[in-house]
């Protein structure tokens, strides 16, 4: 599969290159490399998990404790790095839930995300947190109708908040909320004045999902130069960057990727955890087969899909229902041949299994040929062309369900005059590289 065949794989940042406090590879070992290499995270990253923070802002969202648990279980299991929750500000039971995660004994490290006041801080490092995910806004649109602080404000109690949360052992991130729509002079001297004394990590959030890739690029590859901390960025999914600008945000030199199941978050919510390891399985297949625990995915989306009462849209990556489902006829014919023709991803490193689709006007008799082949029937291939334009005929008419094609078939063969072979069972048969093709499901 073209998947095993990683593009970018490798990249300067894993060969013994010189690594950062927080032991991220970010500094270049070989002078000589190209720019956009050295600085590129894609086989490194790692994802803050945020289903328990921005997912809880999806519209649909209720989680209770038992919900958030099973969720927090599950994503600890996939391999997620850290969990991120609600504030324990929102309410007494976020505060009582964020205690109950933490005393899980989870491998995943446990965030709170919190304004940017002592107050909320000091109510977050009493919950048994690993570390605080401090924000406020920074753009003249949320200094002025927000919470109408300056940015000399802003820097004096980042700093303040920052020097209280180290204090107490825990890890601390500091993130300007619409960092797309700030000032990048303000930006980039807050943020210098927060790496000095010793913050985590500094977040970058296209809050409003205004972001395209090459901003994201341009302004994650500049603050790079600046900071020595890690990186963290968070996009919203508004314009349909979200995944997009996360690919390019860790090419240009980002650590940590936000991710919530299924998207869910604010308005249309923000990078998919699915979506963006679809992405990145195919840029760094090792990385993300070794780290993740793939054949989860499913089952996640699945808890989170029903804990917020919506379905998996049939156009997500890797889980929708079709994403492995291969209709007109040329493609089928090469499918059939090499599954590397048409995919990209191989649904077996997902649990997921690739379908032929048959009974539609689009398909042609290669497909159906394994159709016969799999209810256990020997036509020659003259006969087969003969079935599929039965097919095509009844399916010009109508939709057609597996069961009609199925009946073409089988009463186009018990006229043939020959002896039936059939044994009944219909079983994947083979392609030619060995991989199973069972027939589609209908839609
Ligand atoms: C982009 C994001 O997703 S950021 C994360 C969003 N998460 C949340 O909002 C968590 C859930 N929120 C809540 O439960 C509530 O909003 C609370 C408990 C945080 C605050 O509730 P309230 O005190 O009733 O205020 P309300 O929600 O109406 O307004 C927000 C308040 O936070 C202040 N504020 C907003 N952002 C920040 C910030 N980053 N740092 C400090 N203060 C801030 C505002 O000034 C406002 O306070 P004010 O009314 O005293 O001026
Ligand atoms: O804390 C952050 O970096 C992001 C906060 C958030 O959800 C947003 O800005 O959309
Ligand atoms: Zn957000």
């Amino acid at each position: 599969m073209c998947g095993t065949d990683g593009v970018n794989g490798a990249n300067g940042t894993t060969n013994g290159a010189p690594k950062n406090n927080n032991g991220n590879a970010n500094f270049r070992s070989n002078p000589y490399q190209p720019v956009g290499d050295f600085l590129s995270n894609v086989d490194s990253f790692k994802i803050i998990e945020s289903t328990l923070r921005e997912g809880e802002q999806f519209a649909n969202a209720y989680f209770d404790t038992e919900t958030k648990i099973k969720i927090a279980k599950a994503l600890d299991a996939f391999g997620v790095d850290y969990i991120e929750l609600t504030s324990p500000a929102a309410s007494e039971q976020s505060r009582k839930d964020c205690e109950a995660i933490c005393k899980l004994g989870l491998k995943a490290k446990i965030l709170t995300h919190v304004r940017c006041d002592m107050r909320d801080a000091m109510l977050a490092v009493e919950t048994g947190v690993d570390g605080l995910d401090v924000v406020i806004g920074t753009s003249s649109f949320l200094r002025e109708h927000s919470h109408g602080k300056s940015m000399a404000y802003i820097e004096q109690t980042a700093i303040e908040v920052i020097e209280y949360v180290k204090s107490k052992g825990l890890e601390v991130r500091f993130s300007s909320e619409d960092s797309f729509r700030s000032d990048l002079v303000d930006l980039l001297s807050l943020y210098r004045a927060v790496d000095k004394v010793g913050v985590n990590r500094v977040g970058i959030a296209d809050t409003v999902g205004c972001a395209s890739p090459r901003q994201v690029y341009d302004l994650v590859r500049t603050l790079r130069g600046v900071v020595s901390c890690d990186i963290e960025t968070h996009f919203h999914n508004d314009t349909g960057c979200s995944i997009a600008n996360a690919y390019c945000a860790l090419e240009a030199g980002a650590t940590h990727i936000d991710t919530s199941v299924l998207g869910i978050g604010e308005r249309n919510g923000i990078t998919p955890l699915g979506g963006l390891l679809a992405r990145m399985v195919v840029t760094a297949p090792e990385y993300v087969k070794g780290k993740y625990k793939l054949h989860m995915l499913k089952e996640i989306e699945d808890m989170v899909a029903d804990a917020v009462q919506i379905n998996t849209p049939f156009n997500n990556p890797i889980t929708g229902f079709c994403a492995f489902t291969h209709k007109a006829g040329i493609h089928a014919k090469a499918i059939l041949n090499n599954p590397s023709t048409y995919e990209i991803l191989n649904p077996a490193d997902f649990g997921m299994t690739r379908y032929v689709h048959f009974a539609s006007r689009l398909t042609g008799w290669n497909a159906v040929k394994t159709r016969v082949g799999q209810l256990g029937l020997v036509m020659t291939d003259d006969q087969v062309k003969e079935v599929t334009a039965k097919i095509k005929t009844l399916a010009d008419v109508r939709p057609i369900a597996i069961d009609d094609a199925d009946s073409i078939i089988r009463s186009f063969h018990l006229n043939l005059h020959e002896q039936p072979q059939e044994n009944g069972e219909a079983a994947p048969v083979e392609a030619q590289n060995g991989e199973a093709v069972p027939v589609a499901a209908e839609a």
